[in-house]
């Protein structure tokens, strides 16, 4: 994996180069086919704004293509279905979880949803929960879960994730890691954020460390 205009030996199912918001970037890199890259760097450093210029979230300019389709060509709300945006910290406007999905899609993927509440250890009677009673690291995985859930039926796709374990207990953390491994294959990319080093090369095959001052640039593996 690599930026730069050089030629990446796989085909890279994203292309980045020069990306850049007022505060952030210029980012280049290729993410290859089935591939997680880590994106590790100091508090403000402008990671959390790299995955919202990458999702379009925040105006942005450069170059975004998915399987070699510029991002301009996409409909915005097709490419956030595409390159879903994971936030550290997930909304939830509804008084119970499983309103938070959309109609019929939890009965529609309800043998991926057991699994996945199963490696996250999430009892399943937590889907019809009132959301105000879950702990912080519940709603932190069941976020998780309504973020795949999102994606699943999409191809290709990207998940961005911004520290999807921050506040997680060790087992947890395995949990997730594991849940995520189960969902990275061919036809799907992923880009975690972490201020783990262990994460990073745990679970990518490269890693995009940025500065101190938002200005990062090419990926190393
Ligand atoms: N809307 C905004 N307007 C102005 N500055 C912003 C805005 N959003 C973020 N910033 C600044 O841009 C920089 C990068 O923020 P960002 O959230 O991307 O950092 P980060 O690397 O994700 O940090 P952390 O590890 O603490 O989550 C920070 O200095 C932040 O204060």
């Amino acid at each position: 994996m690599e930026g730069d205009g050089k030629e990446s030996a796989q085909a890279a199912l994203l292309r980045v180069r020069d990306l850049r918001s007022r505060i952030a970037g210029p980012f280049s890199f290729d993410l290859p086919d089935g591939e997680c890259l880590a994106v590790l760097g100091p508090s403000g450093c402008g990671k959390t704004s790299l995955l919202r210029m990458l999702a379009d979230l925040d105006e942005n300019s450069g170059t975004v293509m998915l399987e070699g389709r510029e991002r301009e060509s996409w409909e915005a709300p097709a490419w956030r279905r595409q390159v879903a945006y994971h936030a550290a910290e997930a909304a939830w406007w509804q008084v119970r979880v499983d309103s938070h999905f959309s109609a019929g899609s939890l009965e529609f993927m309800r043998e991926e949803v057991t699994d996945w509440m199963a490696a996250l250890r999430l009892p399943k009677d937590l889907l019809s929960a009132e959301v105000g009673r879950l702990s912080t690291g519940e709603r932190q995985r069941l976020a998780l879960v309504r973020t795949l859930v999102r994606t699943l039926a999409r191809a290709p796709a990207i998940l961005l994730l911004d520290e999807p374990t921050a506040s997680l207990d060790q087992q947890s953390v395995a949990g997730v890691e594991q849940v995520l491994r189960y969902w990275l294959r061919p036809g799907r990319g992923m880009v975690i954020v972490t201020h783990s080093e262990d994460q990073a090369g745990r679970m990518a095959g490269a890693t995009l460390r940025l500065g101190g001052n938002a200005a990062g640039r090419h990926a190393s593996g």
